[in-house]
């Protein structure tokens, strides 16, 4: 069954067509890539689906429930949770804190309860630091817990940002090309990470991504978009030796 259901999207900015009736599926549990030349749509799909483009046309179902007309932060309540490829970290805040802010979509406190701090307020706040701590271990950055963010290297960084999205709880990550800007070594870890993630929280994952190599090797489904067109979807395998996608890379080389 679909976790995400995008049907018949389009949007225009002026006379421009970013998106052109895109339709695709990502099964529950599935780790799926939506890959194209430069210009061809994909942070355009990413943005509808996030809740920050408003589409002109088309449908975004996730779960069931069509999720297009809700603000972006009921997106992430409802378990969408998003990576940005330039960071969206707060730099004086700790590692530990900036994870921390993920939590703060998935449960509510009124503003008394925070100022009183009351103990359901108080065992609240130590789950969510233990659950904090925890997904820190899990991405080998426990030992940076209490080290401001700012000045990090960009790959822990990146690390930090993935551990905040899980933290929302989301069902469902949108990694917006989270291997822009790693080393090869990094790229390789990240592959890892992101499969593990699926793995141990039970995450669907839709990826953003130009770095080939880590496409191929971890995505079940493959979606290649082109001048704002779905132009193939299947496996890794089936979508690289496509004609279309062979030509429309060649094109966009030229
Ligand atoms: N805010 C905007 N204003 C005007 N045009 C835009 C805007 N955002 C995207 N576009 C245009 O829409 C088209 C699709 O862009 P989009 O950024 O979605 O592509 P992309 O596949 O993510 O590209 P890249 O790989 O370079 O990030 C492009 O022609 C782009 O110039």
């Amino acid at each position: 069954m679909n976790l995400l259901e995008v049907r018949d999207l389009t949007l225009r900015f002026g006379g421009v067509r970013a998106l052109d009736g895109v339709s695709f599926g990502v099964p529950e549990g599935s780790l799926v890539a939506l890959v194209g030349p430069n210009g061809a749509g994909k942070s355009s799909v990413f943005n509808c689906v996030s809740g920050l483009y408003r589409p002109d046309g088309g449908v975004v179902e996730f779960g069931g429930e069509n999720v297009l007309a809700l603000p972006s932060h009921a997106l992430a309540s409802r378990g969408i949770g998003r990576t940005f490829q330039n960071l969206a970290l707060f730099p004086r805040m700790t590692v530990l804190e900036n994870v921390l802010v993920g939590g703060h979509t998935s449960y509510r406190s009124s503003v008394l309860s925070c100022a009183v701090r009351w103990p359901g307020e108080r065992r609240r706040e130590r789950e969510a630091r233990a659950r904090a701590l925890d997904l820190l271990d899990e991405h080998k950055l426990a030992h940076l817990a209490d080290t401001p963010a700012g000045g990090l290297p960009f790959g822990t960084l990146k690390r930090v940002e993935i551990a905040r999205a899980v933290m929302s709880g989301s069902r469902m990550l949108l990694l917006d090309e989270p291997a822009a800007g790693l080393t090869h070594g990094e790229v390789d870890e990240l592959g890892g990470t992101i499969q593990a993630l699926r793995d141990a929280h039970g995450l669907t994952v839709v990826l953003v991504e130009h770095h080939m190599g880590l496409v191929m090797s971890i995505s079940d489904k493959v979606i290649v978009l082109n001048l704002g067109k779905v132009i193939a979807a299947g496996l890794p395998g089936e979508v690289s030796n496509d004609p279309a996608v062979v030509a429309a890379y060649l094109g966009a080389a030229a």
